[in-house]
């Protein structure tokens, strides 16, 4: 694991944006079409922002990108509570990305229950033919959950599913779709994004020795490299 610790969010998501684009050049010079997955959360909106402004003159074609997200919150189409909200506004709308290559779990006002949601996007997910994603980037929760995998929650546990549907998540709202450690298991690079002192204790434990089920972060391990993008009130309490 990398830590690259910089002195405020700007300077933190500068380093992520140019990082991320670096491996995405490197994919697609390679003949790949990256398969990235996306986060919600604080720093979602002004890492998608420096992206998009970065992406000009970066040599990364991010019309040839397949996008997915970690998880989604069951919520209707147009709440702003939904995490693809910034991935799409910011990002995703802003430098043309063709709709067939976003991937976007249904809303609760599209389907029924999240069981659905969750079963349309495995679907989605194994009709894309994807191997391994290229990128994947992460906030992390203060209890040291990663996606909508919360500690001693039974649905981090579930391994036969690419994709689980959430009941009573303790960070609202309370239904969810996530990915699983089995679909984040084939990932080439994986960042985690985490800003301000209320991180940092969940830093620290997910860079400690333990158990996934007390801080899920600790269970999500690039193949190639695994990089903490943090600033200096997050990075506060690593050894
Ligand atoms: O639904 C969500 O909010 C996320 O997917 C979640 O995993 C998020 O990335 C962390 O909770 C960090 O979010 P904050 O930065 O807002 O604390």
């Amino acid at each position: 694991m990398t830590d690259r610790i910089h002195a405020d969010v700007d300077a933190l998501v500068a380093d992520a944006a140019s990082w991320f684009l670096g491996r995405l050049a490197a994919a697609q010079a390679a003949g790949r079409v990256p398969h990235v997955v996306l986060t919600g959360g604080s720093i979602a909106a002004p890492f998608h922002r420096e992206v998009a402004r970065a992406a000009a003159g970066s040599g990364v074609d991010l019309t040839r990108v397949e996008w997915w997200w970690g998880d989604e919150r069951f919520v209707p189409a147009d709440s702003p509570e939904r995490n693809c909200r910034s991935g799409l506004d910011d990002l995703l709308h802003v430098v043309g990305a063709p709709a067939e290559r976003v991937h976007v779990a249904a809303a609760s006002d599209a389907v029924e229950t999240v069981e659905e949601s969750a079963r349309r996007y495995q679907q989605q997910l194994r009709a894309s033919g994807v191997r391994e994603f290229e990128v994947a980037l992460f906030g992390l929760g203060p209890d040291g959950h990663v996606a909508s995998l919360f500690p001693h929650h039974p649905a981090a546990a579930i391994r036969d599913a690419l994709v689980v549907p959430v009941h009573d998540s303790p960070k609202p709202p309370p239904q969810r779709v996530s990915l699983t450690y089995e679909a984040f298991a084939a990932t080439r690079a994986v960042a985690f994004l985490a800003a301000g002192e209320g991180k940092a204790e969940a830093v620290a434990a997910a860079h400690g020795e333990g158990t996934w089920e007390e801080c899920p972060a600790r269970g999500v391990r690039g193949q190639d490299e695994t990089v903490w993008f943090l600033d200096a009130a997050a990075a506060s309490a690593l050894q």
